[in-house]
């Protein structure tokens, strides 16, 4: 497949389920934001990308997701991907079931039901967005990004401005729900526990000659039982 010279591309994956991210520059009218940047996440894996305030990370979380193609490099990636962000962005107009519907066609309404209740939303299938917490909006996200069953995860701060208590009702929920789907992950966060406890690797973003790269100490690998358990 030919890859343009000068923007980023998605190319077909080296090696079946593996992630392969190699960013060579990012700029934003003509001031870097990303230096060369390699990567590669396994099937399974789960990587968390932290690093100071405007250095980059959300700008390489839209790169791998496909959402920014502006770049040179290039990023191999599976077709079946789910993004989770700070805001749940539902359809205000559809119902809870229907906002997994539309997304993913073909999901049969069982199965929309089956999504649901793995995040505590039994019950709640016609209400619209409106009616529910905002605790249950992002349980709601939640279900929509497993329900197409990803084979890629992208989150991008999923816990921020939540109080404690919800915070930590919504971080034991995604480990789970990662610890059954095991979609390889990669999210962004602020919060060095919430990396801690969900990742096998840890990515930090430093500043480089040419635009943020991975820091040396970066590669923080670590197992977790549930993610070796079958
Ligand atoms: N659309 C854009 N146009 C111009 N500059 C941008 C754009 N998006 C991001 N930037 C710049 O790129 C840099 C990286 O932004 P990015 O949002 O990726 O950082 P971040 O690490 O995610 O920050 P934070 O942790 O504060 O969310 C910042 O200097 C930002 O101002």
């Amino acid at each position: 497949m030919g890859i343009p010279a000068t923007l980023g591309a998605a190319r077909g994956p080296l090696e079946v389920g593996v992630i392969a991210v190699d960013i060579r520059s990012k700029t934003f009218g003509g001031n870097a934001v990303l230096g060369p940047v390699s990567f590669s996440i396994a099937p399974g894996e789960t990587v968390a990308l932290v690093g100071p305030s405007g250095i980059g990370k959300s700008t390489l979380l839209r790169i791998v997701a496909g959402v920014d193609t502006q770049f040179r490099g290039t990023i191999a990636r599976p077709g079946a991907m789910a993004m989770v962000f700070q805001d749940p962005t539902l359809l205000p107009w559809r119902s809870a079931m229907d906002n997994l519907r539309t997304v993913h066609r073909g999901l049969t309404r069982q199965a929309a039901a089956r999504a649901m209740a793995e995040t505590g939303l039994t019950g709640k299938e016609e209400m619209f967005p409106g009616q529910l917490s905002q605790g249950q909006r992002r349980r709601l996200a939640l279900a929509r990004a497993f329900a197409g069953q990803p084979e890629l995860l992208i989150m991008d701060e999923p816990f921020v401005s939540l109080d404690a208590e919800t915070a930590e009702t919504m971080l034991a929920l995604t480990e789970n729900l990662i610890a059954h789907h095991r979609p390889a992950t990669l999210f962004v966060t602020h919060a060095q526990n919430e990396a801690e406890r969900l990742a096998t690797r840890i990515l930090t973003l430093v500043p480089g000659p040419e635009g943020a790269v991975l820091g040396t100490s970066c590669q923080r690998f670590r197992v977790r039982e549930k993610h070796t358990a079958g």
